[in-house]
């Protein structure tokens, strides 16, 4: 029903995926297609900062994964003009590993500190004086001689990003003037994104083999490029490297995508809805709890996507599939499972 090799997070992706996703990363605004409304406001206040000469307004990108959230931090760096330091949640384990980042950074630089959500509890708290004022406390020496001197900082922007914004704090969340929520891309949008892939692949593809792609990419760029790579090695070997209708259907039949871009836990929540608990409603816990993922993983990362395009629906008393999820896994409504197509 599902692909297992096509990886949606980033942690998957192998060594090769994520040079690819690299060299066919958007540097510029104008090649980033999709999200028009935060793009509009972002160079608004990209432009404001650089007329004011002053540092960007913290910003926080959230989002479920590949939908470009490291893709935009770095443009908006290379927008203002200035240089990005990378770093992320999990790898500053001290307040000491944050203050050797902050104090390297030149005015009006840009820190993006990936997967924010997994910041520990005292390099969190250390991280608000440096967004709000600009300045850290230090400790030197130890024993009866320690004692903490001040440091100003330059000022700097902050990006953080998170699939998981469910998890911040109400402080860390407060401190940032600009939040910007991704969604989803149109199929129209992913089109566009795979041709332009394509063109840096130097592969022709004609538009309706884009536009296949593009339907069955779940709304993500990451999933659209990774299908294009692997339905570009089919049209290699099969059609003379021309990437055309048939050769993309034949490719994503053999890959094994699901016809309306559906994920393999996609697949395995709907029919536990179905399989276990009648197609609901059932509460979100419960459903997170037979699956095996976190509830939370399941509100921000799953579940939106499943609700956009019409296969679950949230009522007062849980979660409900609708009639589009039976039809999708071949199941009929009611209390005897069975098929609806024999
Ligand atoms: N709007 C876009 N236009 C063109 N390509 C895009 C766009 N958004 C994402 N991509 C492509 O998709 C890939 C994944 O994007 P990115 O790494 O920015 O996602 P992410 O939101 O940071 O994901 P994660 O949550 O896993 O860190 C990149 O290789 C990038 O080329
Ligand atoms: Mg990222």
């Amino acid at each position: 029903m599902s692909n297992p090799n096509l990886h949606t997070e980033k942690s998957e992706l192998t060594p090769a995926e994520k040079e690819f996703e690299n060299n066919i990363r958007p540097r510029e605004i104008d090649d980033f297609s999709g999200q028009p409304q935060l793009i509009e406001n972002l160079v608004i206040f990209i432009k404001a900062a650089k007329i004011r000469g002053e540092a960007l307004d913290h910003v926080l990108f959230h989002g479920p994964p590949g939908l470009g959230k490291t893709t935009l931090s770095r443009i908006v760096a290379n927008e203002l003009g200035v240089n990005i330091r990378e770093t992320s949640g999990p790898v500053i384990e001290k307040p000491g590993d944050l203050a050797g980042l902050l104090t390297n950074l030149q005015p009006n630089d840009v820190l993006f500190i990936d997967e924010i959500h997994r910041l520990s509890t005292v390099v969190e708290e250390y991280l608000y004086a440096a967004m709000e004022d600009f300045r850290i406390d230090i400790m030197i020496d130890t024993g009866p001689n320690a004692r903490s001197i001040q440091i100003n900082l330059n000022p700097f922007t902050l990006i953080g990003a998170t699939t998981r914004s469910g998890l911040l704090t109400a402080p860390l969340l407060s401190r940032f003037g600009i939040k910007s929520r991704l969604e989803y891309y149109h199929a129209e949008t992913l089109k566009k994104i795979i041709q332009r892939s394509a063109g840096i692949l130097n592969t022709s593809i004609s538009t309706d083999a884009s536009f296949e792609i593009a339907r069955r990419s779940r709304g993500t760029p990451r999933i659209a490029n990774g299908l294009l790579r692997r339905v570009r090695d089919f049209a290699q070997v099969l059609n003379d490297g021309k990437i055309d209708l048939g050769i993309t259907q034949h490719a994503l039949h053999a890959l094994n995508v699901d016809e309306h871009g559906l994920d393999e836990m996609d697949n395995r929540i709907l029919s536990t809805i179905i399989e276990k608990f009648k197609g609901g409603p059932v509460g979100i816990t419960t459903i997170a709890t037979a699956v095996g993922e976190e509830a939370g993983t399941l509100e921000e990362v799953y579940e939106p996507f499943l609700i956009q395009e019409g296969f679950i629906q949230r009522t007062p008393r849980g979660r409900e599939v609708t009639l589009k999820a039976y039809e999708h896994l071949g199941k009929k409504p009611g209390n005897n499972p069975g098929t609806l197509f024999s």
